[in-house]
């Protein structure tokens, strides 16, 4: 099966995690999909903002047989002294290349699937769910981008009786919002700057959308014991880690709209992706920085529980001290 086929009313997926504790109550499947409309700076899933399946050679696995440069009618697979390079632009998607390459160097990121089988795919977990009060997280990517295919899966998941969440940016069309509502449990909710400039030069959007969703996200959730919002913050270095926007993010959130949240998170940076980012032959700002240091962590946490007390939560690696 080609990735490229069957696409009607069908997901473009990109990974699976199982047995995750990061991405919602309990232990979780994750499933991400792919395509976003921003792009953070220091985003650990890069291969997830383009919204069509990509070609992603990894060299340490290529034995050089040159078999995709033969194999492409197109002239689209070239080798030089960097290894293999795919000329984007004269790529037909066809994935004969990928599909021929003996040690699986060349591969096709992205693969369509329809509801049925997806489902089938993360319920095979649902054993476990109930013991580490889990269930299915939807993430990505940004998945509210597909936000049909995400309603019907999610539903699938609610029938079969289990728990889902949904790892959104808050950038989306509210229809689309109101479309995955009644099938999502806990919605993992980002809130990466409050000042609309620097949202713009991180992300490469603004926040306004995002707020405005958050607080119509709220209001519609409101004392419904079966909604769960969870914002979460990442702590990066020089950007979001700062002392002014923890404190405006925390200013946002306590009152009224603090009543609507059951917790919020403060991701520590991770630097895991600097194989992918290296793989995509993109530069990473971020490839040298370090893992933050617990009790910079803490620093943060505290000035978050200045605002929301118990409520702020830190999760992610850090590094001793
Ligand atoms: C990859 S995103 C996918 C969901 C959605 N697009 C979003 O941004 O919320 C999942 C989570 O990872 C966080 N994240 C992304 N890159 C990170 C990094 N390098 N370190 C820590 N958290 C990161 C995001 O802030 C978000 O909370
Ligand atoms: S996907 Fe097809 S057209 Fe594209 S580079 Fe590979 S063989 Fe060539
Ligand atoms: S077919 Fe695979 S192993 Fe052979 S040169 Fe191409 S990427 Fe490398
Ligand atoms: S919104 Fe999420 S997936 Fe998109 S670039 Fe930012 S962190 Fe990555």
């Amino acid at each position: 099966m080609k990735p490229s086929d069957y696409k009607k009313d069908c997901g473009l997926v990109f990974d699976f995690h199982r047995g995750t504790t990061h991405d919602g109550p309990g232990m979780r499947t994750t499933v991400f999909l792919k395509g976003c409309p921003l792009h953070c700076a220091w985003c650990h899933n890069p291969e997830s903002i383009d919204p069509h399946p990509a070609l992603q050679w990894t060299e340490r696995e290529c034995i050089g047989c040159r078999t995709c440069v033969n194999t492409c009618q197109f002239g689209a697979v070239q080798a030089d002294e960097e290894g293999i390079q795919i000329r984007r632009d004269w790529c037909q998607e066809c994935y004969q290349c990928a599909e021929k390459c003996p040690p699986g160097a060349l591969k096709v990121v992205g693969t369509y699937w329809d509801v049925d089988s997806l489902a089938a795919e993360a319920l095979k977990d649902s054993m476990f769910f109930e013991d580490f009060e889990g269930g299915v997280t939807v993430s990505g990517g940004e998945p509210i981008l597909q936000y049909r295919f995400v309603t019907e899966f999610l539903k699938k998941i609610k029938e079969a009786g289990q728990n889902t969440a949904l790892d959104t940016c808050g950038l989306g069309l509210r229809e689309a919002y109101e479309s995955v509502y009644p099938y999502v449990d806990t919605f993992l909710y980002d809130i990466k700057l409050m000042d609309k400039n620097e949202h713009i030069r991180y992300t490469g959007m603004s926040n306004q959308l995002i707020l405005n969703n958050l607080i119509w996200l709220i209001q519609k959730a409101g004392g419904d014991p079966d909604k769960k919002i969870w914002i979460r913050t990442p702590l990066i270095p020089g950007a979001t880690a700062t002392e002014e926007n923890i404190e405006k993010i925390g200013k946002f959130l306590k009152g009224e709209v603090l009543k609507g949240i059951e917790r919020w998170e403060l991701c520590a940076f991770n630097n895991v992706c600097k194989d992918k980012y290296r793989k995509m032959h993109l530069e990473w700002d971020y490839r040298d920085t370090p893992l933050m240091t617990e009790d910079n962590a803490n620093r943060f946490l505290q000035i978050a529980r200045k605002y929301v007390g118990e409520k702020a939560v830190l999760s992610g690696l850090t590094a001793k001290d």
